[in-house]
């Protein structure tokens, strides 16, 4: 599953739940998927048929969102299509019913009008699952119902032993068993991820509705302009998106827009220059609403609050949908609130017009909290959040201070309370503040102790408490008659009056909304928070790396005009970052980055690759930076020289001065271990041991004097080769040690296959050395082999003058991996080849380290066996996670 991740998509791991699900598809269970936006649901239908080769039909309510995703998985050369009427190519309804597209998209209404023919033949050819995208539309209590999605059931007596998904990222506890019980599922297996967006910084502003704030806007984004990527601002009427357009646009910033009143045509072309970075700026309305699937939108701002807190986070959602940090502004005026009765006007039932309400007083709640917006947004969808400080939203990093309101609150609650009945705020507003109009003096408002205590503040000083004491629930707001809000004080409210007096009240700290300090409405906006974006963005980057970051992301742009799609659709914005971090210079390197898949390598592999290469060197800019992932050496001919200094680099300290003490000052094993210089001696052992290790790290390591000090002769290095080939493993040393004398140590085992992992055959086994400790230059003996035939001596004599071998030499390979006749089944050396790698890797499903492969291709030098790694990994044939080489 893994592998397919990888070659198709370009990831290395799951996302939370992603695996559950697609294993519970796979084993034919329904699924509902409530899982964030931008948290990956996608994948989980898009996997199964790459899988399972079948089609996976997927119902998404809206053409532009349908299209975009099939654009997207065509660059990762993945077989989709979509069936409805912009679909102009005319093979398609006939391709789709004998299974050839892996994802077939189709609108509801789409879905419930197909033939049954249709439907029989493509089961026929394999249906692998029915996925009902953003399924929050199927139920009333959600907040975009759409009549169509409730005719999906149908379906059920059709596509029978089909699973059904249904997928959204807004779904309460309601909302989820209206989803189930509408599409029939059988005990559906239930994934609810977190709703946190992480990488969103959430914040809110009372606005002023004026052209100066929306020419502050402007400004305000002017100054970051280049640097704050794209950016949707979502207005809550025409109007308001025609204005906001136009002044954007006068002030000379690249913007579309989009709306319900523009025809077709329009629509789509605002939206296909926005989704090719055409467009810095889409002022849009709730039409461009979950019909967006671009992943790098930076900001998104609302200009008024939306009708209900799902619209909202599902809007806010459209941002950093890649992960990548992006903000999320919400300017709101109080009229925003007063709406209940409009958004209810298309509603049919009672149910649907309290799931109206209800969700916009949470929104207005979301804008006038003085807490961790994130913690309200989440605890609203059911998620307990411990925390109550995210870090990342205007209240958590805003310096509120709180102040005494003891008064303030006292004589508000109090008013509420002597009004009786239902009242709106305005009411005590009003009367505290001493108003003397018609409805005051009707009830005798006038004549209450309260009247007129309240003058030094502004009603909406005022409005602004009443919100902090309803979010601290002292108040409570309730609609009556579905739309009109009525105050009332809570329990801990009246216990709160009854524990105070009108010259005396407890304290009560709360902290001061910008409203309550600046007095009213602000038309200033953020004061450069719109800037801090971009610095986050490219957080981690050098000045040359962010330069090099924004020329790729151009080239991405160029290249993507020139195929024809969108630049996200090429690849992602994370893979840019990455690019633009690590540089990589081969093919190798670039597959192994995460979010590189196969289509990308193969299609625009060399492209990237030539272009990171001469970008880098203009900036001067090293290849090959430290990636996180750590990426094996490419060597094709290495020398000694570099090959040593790169093994220096990876020994650890106390090994290196072993080695370097060693082999540079000439001391013996014994001499090391107990140097006057060190604190306390160490064992010879220990000495022994990390001289092996330089050596398997590529350090020149003279075997012949090596072999003299540890007692390895000709004898012992041919009985432990037989032994190792009469056990058939080289994991265990102590069968090999069973198999042998006893005085053959686990040291001349160790130093044995220390040399073979050197890629010593026997064909280099230093001749003398392996004699009897005696000199170098002496003449070899003949030792004869197990089968009397050859002589170990007689070859290695050959390479007498090779007697100090480097691992990692440089020697042709044909050379080194060269071992004549019966030796050969002697010593199972096992020689690397391309092929002989893929095969046995075909074998381990969960991958094999670097080491085993090395260890296993006994018959080849490491970097050689490297370098064939590399070149399938850059062929995409295996790729490498965590360190562990897999087949793709
Ligand atoms: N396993 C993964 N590793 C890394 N990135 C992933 C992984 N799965 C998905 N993504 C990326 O996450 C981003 C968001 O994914 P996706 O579009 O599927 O989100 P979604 O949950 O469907 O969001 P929405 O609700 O907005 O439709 C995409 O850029 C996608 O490529």
């Amino acid at each position: 599953m893994e592998s397919l991740l990888k070659k198709y998509f370009g990831y290395s791991e799951f996302r939370p739940y992603q695996k559950e699900v697609i294993n519970n598809i796979l084993q034919k269970r329904d699924c509902l998927a409530v899982m964030a936006t931008g948290s990956g649901k996608s994948l989980c239908y898009q996997l199964p048929p790459l899988l399972v080769d079948k089609t996976a039909i997927v119902v998404s309510p809206l053409i532009s969102l349908m299209q975009d995703q099939v654009m997207s998985l065509k660059q990762q050369g993945i077989r989709a299509e979509y069936l409805g009427s912009a679909q102009t190519d005319q093979s398609v309804n006939a391709r789709a019913q004998k299974g050839e597209y892996r994802l077939l998209f189709m609108t509801p209404e789409r879905a419930c009008s197909i033939s049954h023919s249709f439907w029989s033949k493509l089961l026929q050819a394999g249906i692998c699952l029915f996925a009902v995208d953003e399924a929050h539309c199927i139920s009333e209590w959600g907040h975009d119902f759409r009549v169509e999605y409730k005719q999906l059931d149908k379906l059920r007596a059709i596509l029978l032993d089909v699973p059904f998904i249904g997928l959204t990222a807004t779904a309460t506890e309601k909302v989820r068993g209206d989803i189930i019980n509408s599409l029939k599922m059988d005990d559906p297996y239930i994934a609810i991820g977190s709703f946190d967006r992480t990488n969103l910084f959430y914040a809110v502003k009372l606005l002023s509705r004026s052209s100066e704030f929306i020419e502050n806007l402007v400004d305000e984004f002017s100054k970051s302009l280049g640097r704050s990527g794209p950016t949707i601002i979502y207005c809550t009427t025409i109007k308001d998106v025609e204005q906001v357009f136009k002044v954007f646009q006068d002030a000379g910033i690249k913007s579309g827009m989009y709306h319900g009143q523009m025809t077709n045509k329009a629509k789509q072309e605002s939206h296909r220059s926005f989704i090719r970075d055409e467009l810095q700026v889409m002022v849009a309305t709730i039409a461009f609403g979950m019909g967006i699937d671009k992943p790098n939108v930076r900001q998104v701002i609302h200009y008024g609050c939306p009708k209900s807190l799902e619209t909202y986070y599902q809007e806010s959602g459209r941002c950093g949908r890649d992960g990548i940090a992006s903000v999320c502004w919400l300017y709101y005026t109080r009229s925003d609130f007063a709406k209940a009765e409009f958004y209810c006007g298309e509603t049919k039932s009672e149910n649907q017009r309290r799931a109206v309400v209800e969700s916009l007083m949470a929104a207005q709640r979301y804008c006038t909290i003085t807490t961790c917006r994130r913690k309200f947004l989440l605890d609203y969808f059911g998620e307990t959040s411990s925390t109550t400080n995210c870090g990342n939203c205007d209240n958590c990093l805003g310096s509120k201070k709180e102040h005494d309101v003891s008064r303030e609150a006292f004589l508000l609650m109090a008013c509420i309370l002597s009004c009786k009945g239902s009242w709106g705020l305005n009411m005590p507003t009003d009367i505290l503040r001493g108003s003397r109009a018609k409805k005051i003096m009707d009830n005798q408002f006038h004549k209450l102790p309260l009247h007129g205590l309240g003058k030094d503040h502004s009603a909406n000083w005022w409005k602004s408490l009443a919100y902090q004491l309803i979010s601290h629930v002292y108040t409570l707001e309730t609609y009556i008659n579905s739309f009109y809000l009525c105050i009332s004080v809570s329990t801990k409210g009246k216990q709160y009056i009854s524990s105070a007096r009108l010259d005396h009240h407890p304290p009560l700290l709360l902290p001061l909304t910008s409203e309550m300090i600046n007095g009213e409405e602000d038309p200033t906006i953020t004061g450069g928070d719109l800037n801090g974006l971009a610095t986050s963005e490219h957080e981690g980057f050098s000045e040359a790396e962010s330069q090099l970051y924004h020329s790729l992301l151009e080239e991405r742009t160029n290249l993507a005009r020139r195929v024809g799609t969108a630049p996200y659709a090429i690849c992602g914005d994370q893979t840019i970052k990455r690019l633009a971090l690590i540089r990589p210079s081969t093919k190798a390197r670039l597959a192994n980055l995460d979010g590189v898949n196969q289509h990308f390598l193969m299609t625009h592999g060399d492209h990237f690759l030539e272009t990171i290469s001469r970008l880098a060197k203009g900036l001067n800019l090293s290849l090959d930076g430290e990636a996180n992932i750590p990426v094996p050496p490419t060597v094709n001919i290495i020398s000694k020289v570099d090959l040593t200094a790169n093994s220096q680099r990876k020994l650890a300290p106390a090994k290196l001065q072993a080695w370097k003490m060693w082999s540079e000052d000439g001391l013996s094993i014994h001499q090391i271990a107990s140097f006057p210089g060190r604190s306390a001696p160490i064992k010879p052992q220990t000495v022994l041991e990390y001289l092996l290790e330089a050596a398997q790290q590529g350090c020149n390591v003279n075997w012949t004097r090596f072999s003299e000090e540890v007692g390895l002769t000709n004898e012992i290095f041919m009985d432990i080769t037989r032994a190792i080939s009469k056990v058939g493993s080289r994991d265990k040393l102590k069968p090999i040690k069973d198999a042998l004398p006893e005085e053959i140590s686990y040291t001349h085992i160790k130093t044995c296959l220390t040399m073979q992992n050197c890629g010593m055959s026997l064909e280099m086994a230093p001749s003398p050395c392996i004699g009897t400790a005696a000199n170098d230059e002496e003449a070899p003996r003949k030792v004869d082999d197990a089968n009397s035939k050859t002589t170990a001596l007689e070859v290695g004599n050959s390479l007498e003058g090779e007697m100090s071998v480097s691992c990692g030499d440089g020697l042709p390979l044909g050379k080194r991996q060269k071992v004549d006749g019966p030796e050969q089944s002697l010593t199972s050396l096992v020689i690397a080849t391309e092929d002989g790698i893929v095969d046995w890797l075909k074998n381990y499903d969960d991958g094999v380290p670097i080491h085993d492969i090395l260890e296993h291709f006994n018959g080849s030098g490491e970097e050689s066996v490297i370098a064939m790694l590399n070149c399938l990994e850059g062929d995409f044939v295996i790729y490498k996670k965590n360190n562990v080489y897999r087949i793709l």
